[in-house]
C-alpha cells in the first residue's frame, strides 16, 4: 500500500500506523479528516480485517465513505455518545500541542467528535511542528448568511489582537465559495504568528455567525510525529508541566524506530 510514496506521503503513513497501534480492540474511534487520517483509516482496515473489533465515528462525509469501503463499522456520535480516542491530521502543531486544524474543511466535526473523547491523538509529518502557531491560515467556519458582515467583524477583532498580519480570504471551490458538510462556508485567516492563542479563538468564537474555529487549544493529549525513513516519534503532554508553557518543556518525546 506504500510504494512510490514521496517522503512527506511516506511520514504521514509511519505516523499513522504507530497511531493504529494504540487503537485496541473493542474501542470507539473518531476517525480524522485529510491525506493522513486517510492512511490511519487504511491501517485500521486492515486490522479489523485481521481481527479487531472497533467502531469508527467518522469526521466528514469523505472519511464515512472510506471507511465503509475498507470494512469499518461507521456509527454517528449520537449513537456512540463518547470515544476512547480520536485520531486525526493536523496543519500545525506547537510545543504545548495545541493545534491549527481545518486545512481540510472539516473542523466542526473534528472539534467535536475529539472533545467527545478520552484522547486526541494527533498524526502528522514532522514539517506541521511549529514554535508559534499562526504561518497555517486559520481557518474559521461561518454561516452563508451575512458572510461579508461576519468578515468585517472579525477584521475589527483581529485589530486588537496579537497578530503578524491580518488579510481574510473566502475559500472557494472552482467559482463558489467552498460549502462544508454542515453547509457553510470557511474564511482562511492570514495571520502570520498568532501570539495569543486563546485570546484570539475567544474573541472568534464570540462574533455571530462564526460557527467555530480551526484553534484546537488544550484538546490534543498526544502527537505522533511521523519521518521520511519510516519513524515515528510520540509526543505526549506532560501531565506536570502547564499546557501554556509551550516549547520542548511542555510535552515529553519518546523516539519509536519501527
Ligand atoms: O484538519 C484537517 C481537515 O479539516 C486535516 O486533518 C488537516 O488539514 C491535515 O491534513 P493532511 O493530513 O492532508 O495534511
Amino acid at each position: 500500500m506504500t510504494d512510490d510514496l514521496s517522503p512527506t506521503d511516506r511520514a504521514k503513513f509511519a505516523a499513522a500506523r504507530r497511531a493504529a497501534d494504540l487503537v485496541e480492540d473493542g474501542m470507539r474511534v473518531g476517525l480524522g479528516t485529510g491525506s493522513t487520517a486517510a492512511w490511519l483509516v487504511r491501517c485500521l482496515g486492515e486490522a479489523v480485517a485481521a481481527g479487531t473489533r472497533l467502531t469508527g465515528v467518522p469526521t466528514s462525509r469523505r472519511t464515512a465513505e472510506l471507511a465503509r469501503e475498507v470494512g469499518i463499522e461507521v456509527v454517528t456520535l449520537d449513537e456512540a455518545r463518547w470515544l476512547d480516542v480520536t485520531i486525526d491530521g493536523a496543519d500545525e502543531f506547537d510545543g504545548a500541542l495545541n493545534l491549527i486544524k481545518g486545512g481540510g474543511g472539516a473542523l466542526l466535526h473534528e472539534k467535536i467528535v475529539a472533545t467527545a473523547s478520552d484522547r486526541m491523538v494527533v498524526i502528522a509529518d514532522a514539517g506541521k511542528a511549529v514554535e508559534t502557531l499562526g504561518a497555517f491560515p486559520l481557518p474559521v467556519e461561518v454561516i452563508p448568511f451575512g458572510w461579508q458582515t461576519t468578515r468585517a467583524l472579525i477584521e475589527e477583532a483581529l485589530a486588537g489582537l496579537d497578530v503578524a498580519t491580518r488579510e481574510i480570504t473566502i475559500r472557494t471551490n472552482g467559482a463558489a465559495p467552498f460549502v462544508t458538510d454542515e453547509g457553510n462556508h470557511i474564511l482562511d485567516l492570514h495571520l502570520g504568528r498568532i501570539g495569543d492563542p486563546h485570546r484570539l479563538s475567544a474573541a472568534l468564537n464570540a462574533l455571530p455567525g462564526v460557527v467555530e474555529n480551526g484553534l484546537f487549544l488544550d484538546i490534543c493529549d498526544t502527537v505522533v510525529v511521523g519521518h521520511g525513513d519510516g519513524r515515528a516519534e510520540l509526543r505526549d503532554l506532560d501531565a506536570a508541566a502547564p499546557a501554556q508553557a509551550g516549547g520542548a518543556a511542555g510535552a515529553v518525546s519518546r523516539d519509536l524506530d519501527d
